[in-house]
């Protein structure tokens, strides 16, 4: 891998949807343009055979029975030619469709250039397990140095991100203790139903004051993406930080949106940026990487801010007998310090990944899901029926209410296997792998193909019905194929590097879409698909629009 100091690279390497370690990491290493087509795109056209294995080609290339790398189908031999393309087309937005297309067209896997930017693009969930057997601990490598104006930025790419494989996964271990472990969830796991009960608490008033019909039967047909921001970014941070910011009170701080906004901007000037390369980065990247490095010196402010604010909380809480004996929970940050085993650069560092990572990630999926069972009637009546039986026997006992209904969390599984928030979980192997028989050398970038795979016919049986009980506990419902149930269910990505804010997020749309639907009817007005683009993460090209009515 090409050390970021040799040159200024665009390190955006899209790890998964959210956090900065995520998206902006190191070079990919580059592979020759040179190869042999077993498929091609002509004129944006696929001419594809479909899958190498029943065309036959490259028969003299088979070294030992296994093909040859450069024999994998792919889409085009220059990475310039297709980039050009991909712009004209604007197909970057629909980089989602174009992988469903392209496979359809290639077979199960193909290699694609674009640009800087080379992978091999793999769908099939034993290909994905074989990924998974080789993957290492892989470097993530910042560069925001030379533009990063906010000391703190420059600082976490240096002192963090050049952390690497067993270094890293020791800070990851410690960090799990507080984020993925089920007594860490046990804490915090009040801190989100608070919230959630708030945005109904609100939805309800809003229904109300806004909503036509008698009083108590009131619907209101409404987007409620901004309202579902807000609960992201009051839910993330009373876990991390332990404190509420306010955003369902009637005057919601400017400093919150502008968070809000930030994150939206650094997640939409990162897709350009991932295929450029450096020197046509300075001449025509400029204004786009500017934008890109001062909305992540805006994350890092208002990290920095709230961290600061933890601290003090944290010594006033240590001072006070009370603080002391009381043993309240501080949130993740306060967790962090009082054990004092990472470092402060490195609690910063991570705590302002988690915010970066903690709000689109979990806003839209619940977009998404709101939609799918306001278009779902007879699903959501399911659910909403295990939910309540669930709620009344738990007697106020959070977890035991979200177990008592496996179908909240099928729903969301169900809502992230059509619409997950990254289109790829991206890996680099370690040794060379086997893949549908072609060679693949290790550090070639692979990536497994979230849209395509929840998609797929040959992995899930009527792919296209929305059915959370599909992903029933004692058997994967509607899966094909041998080990049902393992890695089809991708949306978090795999292994060490997984999210790390999976648990937070699994149970903060759990818990919102609990009370939702103890408390509100959803309908849509139309049952047609929602439109998606592609920026980053996977978004409804406009947020539904959805009839909340009292129950
Ligand atoms: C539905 C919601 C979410 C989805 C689908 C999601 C998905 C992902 C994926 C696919 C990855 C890369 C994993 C891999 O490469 O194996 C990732 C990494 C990460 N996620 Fe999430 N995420 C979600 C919510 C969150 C939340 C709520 C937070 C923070 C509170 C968060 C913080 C992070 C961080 C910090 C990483 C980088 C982890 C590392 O590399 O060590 N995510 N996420």
């Amino acid at each position: 891998m090409r050390s970021m100091n040799v040159h200024v690279t665009v390190g955006v390497r899209a790890r998964g949807p959210c956090g900065s370690g995520n998206m902006l990491g190191g070079v990919a290493p580059q592979r020759g343009l040179c190869v042999t087509a077993a498929g091609t795109v002509a004129h944006g056209k696929l001419e594809g055979r479909k899958g190498a294995e029943s065309t036959g080609v490259g028969k003299k290339g088979i070294h030992g029975g296994v093909r040859r790398f450069e024999e994998i189908p792919h889409t085009g031999r220059s990475g310039w030619v297709n980039l050009v393309k991909f712009w004209r087309e604007d197909r970057f937005r629909q980089l989602h469709k174009h992988m469903e297309r392209t496979f359809n067209a290639l077979g199960p896997i193909y290699r694609e250039h674009l640009g800087t930017h080379s992978s091999v693009n793999i769908i099939l969930p034993s290909d994905i397990a074989e990924l998974f057997r080789s993957e290492g601990l892989h470097p993530r490598r910042m560069t925001l140095q030379p533009w990063a104006t906010h000391r703190e930025t420059r600082q976490h790419s240096k002192g963090v991100f050049l952390k690497n494989g067993e270094e890293w996964r020791a800070d990851r271990l410690l960090l799990n203790k507080e984020v993925m472990m089920s007594a860490a969830v046990r804490r915090f796991l009040p801190l989100l139903d608070e919230v959630a009960m708030d945005f109904c608490r609100m939805l309800r008033g809003k229904v109300e004051r806004e909503g036509r019909g008698e009083e108590g039967k009131r619907s209101l047909t409404m987007d409620p993406s901004p309202d579902l921001f807000r609960f992201a970014l009051e839910a993330s941070c009373h876990v991390i930080y332990g404190e509420r910011i306010g955003l369902f009170s009637s005057s919601p701080s400017l400093e919150s949106q502008k968070f809000i906004w930030a994150v939206e901007r650094m997640l939409a000037t990162t897709p350009p940026l991932l295929y450029l390369p450096p020197r046509l980065l300075l001449r025509i990247g400029a204004p786009l990487w500017t934008q890109h490095a001062s909305a992540w010196d805006h994350i890092f402010t208002h990290a920095e801010a709230r961290i600061q604010r933890g601290y003090q909380r944290l010594f006033q809480t240590r001072g006070s007998e009370a603080g002391a004996a009381g043993g309240q929970y501080t949130g993740v940050l306060g967790q962090l310090m009082e054990k004092g085993q990472l470092s402060l650069d490195l609690i910063k560092a991570n705590v302002t990944e988690l915010m970066a990572g903690g709000v689109d990630t979990t806003a839209v999926p619940l977009q998404f899901a709101l939609f799918e069972l306001g278009r779902n009637p007879e699903v959501q009546e399911r659910v909403r029926q295990q939910v309540r039986a669930s709620w009344a026997q738990a007697g106020g006992d959070l977890q035991k209410a979200l177990q008592g209904a496996p179908l909240l969390k099928g729903t969301i599984k169900e809502t992230l296997r059509l619409y997950p928030v990254g289109t790829t979980v991206q890996r680099y192997p370690i040794k060379d792998i086997v893949l549908q028989n072609y060679h693949i050398p290790a550090g070639t970038m692979v990536q497994a193909c979230l849209y395509p795979l929840g998609r797929s016919a040959d992995v899930f049986e009527d792919p296209l019905r929305f059915d959370p009980s599909r992903w029933g506990s004692s058997r994967e419902e509607g899966q094909k194929g041998e080990g049902a149930g393992a890695f089809r269910s991708l949306a978090f990505g795999f292994g060490a590097r997984q999210c790390v804010g999976r648990r937070i997020a699994e149970n903060e749309m759990q818990l919102l879409l609990m009370h939702i639907l103890l408390s509100f009817h959803l309908s849509v007005s139309s049952s047609e698909d929602i439109k998606t683009t592609c920026t980053l993460i996977l978004q409804p090209e406009t947020p539904p629009r959805i009839t909340f009515s009292q129950l």
